[in-house]
């Protein structure tokens, strides 16, 4: 935790909609003038598509077929948690892009599967953004959670992250289903060990949940839209939450428990506007007085 350079960190698994919640991050952002650092957790990839292809098959040769992309150890976790500490001391810190596509290589002009070089953050922000699969981890070796002042996850029931995952990767990828489908089983004993125990620690939670069939997610023909669903949004300390405000302004929302409310799916981008706007105002506030 930072008074003074606050972090903001969203969690989430692959196909779960970090990216796409960023941009409501982003439109907060610029309405109340904050000028935010962005990092992404696949920089803290620890191997190249080339070399992580070489470690699994080191890793499967030696009866680790749990080993994957979730995985803590595939993951420069200390790096993360030293970048976090350091912009909470100093407001600076460093970051560098993953490459997945041919749209980001064009961007950064880095091949997909390949880095981009570490780069300084500019001086003068006034908080750090986060969004990727390990921004509230604790283990062993590392605490990335407790450097962290506000943590959401993204989290949505899980067919419908998978049929996310492999429009995704399909769309803008370049892969199959069949190997979408694969990468999801390597990655189930990961996915159980180091990603979900993050959305215990996380301060609320997001989960969009389709009210349509998705009982055979491999073959969905298209992703469940907004309005083909509701997001249960479930706070870890619901004191100081404002719910019947929130209740009163999200058309068709209700209370389902006493720290949940549930939201038309089609509502979610007003909701988090409602919901962050003043946990963001506050951080940044209270940075500026510290
Ligand atoms: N709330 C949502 N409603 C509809 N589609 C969504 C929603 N959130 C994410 N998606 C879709 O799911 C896919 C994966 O989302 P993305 O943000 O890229 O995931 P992540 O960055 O967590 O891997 C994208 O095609 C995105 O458009
Ligand atoms: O799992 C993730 C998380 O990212 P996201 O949330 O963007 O899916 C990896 O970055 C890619 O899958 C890399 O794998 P590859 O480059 O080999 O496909």
């Amino acid at each position: 935790m930072s008074k003074k350079h606050p972090i903001i960190s969203v969690v989430g698994s692959s196909g779960a909609g970090t990216s796409t919640v960023k941009h409501t991050f982003d439109q907060i952002f610029r309405r109340e003038g904050v000028n935010a650092v962005s990092i992404e957790g696949d920089a803290f990839h620890k191997f190249n598509r080339k070399d992580m292809k070489a470690e699994l098959d080191r890793q499967y040769a030696a009866g680790n077929t749990g080993f994957s992309h979730f995985s803590y150890d595939a993951n420069e976790l200390a790096e993360l948690e030293r970048v976090f500490r350091e912009y909470g001391d100093t407001g600076k810190g460093r970051t560098r892009h993953y490459v997945h596509d041919d749209e980001e290589a064009e961007k950064y002009g880095v091949p997909p599967g390949h880095f981009t070089e570490w780069a300084p953050f500019e001086d003068g922000s006034d908080l750090l953004f986060y969004e990727g699969l390990h921004g509230a981890v604790v283990n062993d070796e590392v605490n990335i959670a407790k450097y962290a002042d506000l943590k959401i996850g993204v989290v949505p029931v899980v067919n419908l992250e998978w049929i996310q995952k492999i429009h995704r990767d399909k769309a803008k990828r370049g892969y199959t289903t069949e190997a979408v489908t694969d990468v999801i089983l390597r990655r189930m004993h990961s996915y159980v060990h180091c990603i979900i125990p993050q959305f215990t620690e996380t301060d609320i939670n997001f989960q969009r949940v389709p009210v349509v069939d998705t009982s055979n997610p491999l073959v969905a023909r298209w992703i469940p839209t907004p309005d083909e669903s509701l997001v249960v949004i479930r706070f870890k300390n619901p004191r100081g939450i404002d719910f019947s405000y929130l209740v009163s302004m999200i058309d068709g929302s209700w209370m389902s428990r006493a720290n949940s409310i549930v939201i038309p799916g089609g509502k979610l981008d007003l909701a988090m506007q409602l919901i962050l706007t003043p946990m963001i105002e506050r951080l940044v506030s209270e940075s500026k007085r510290a």
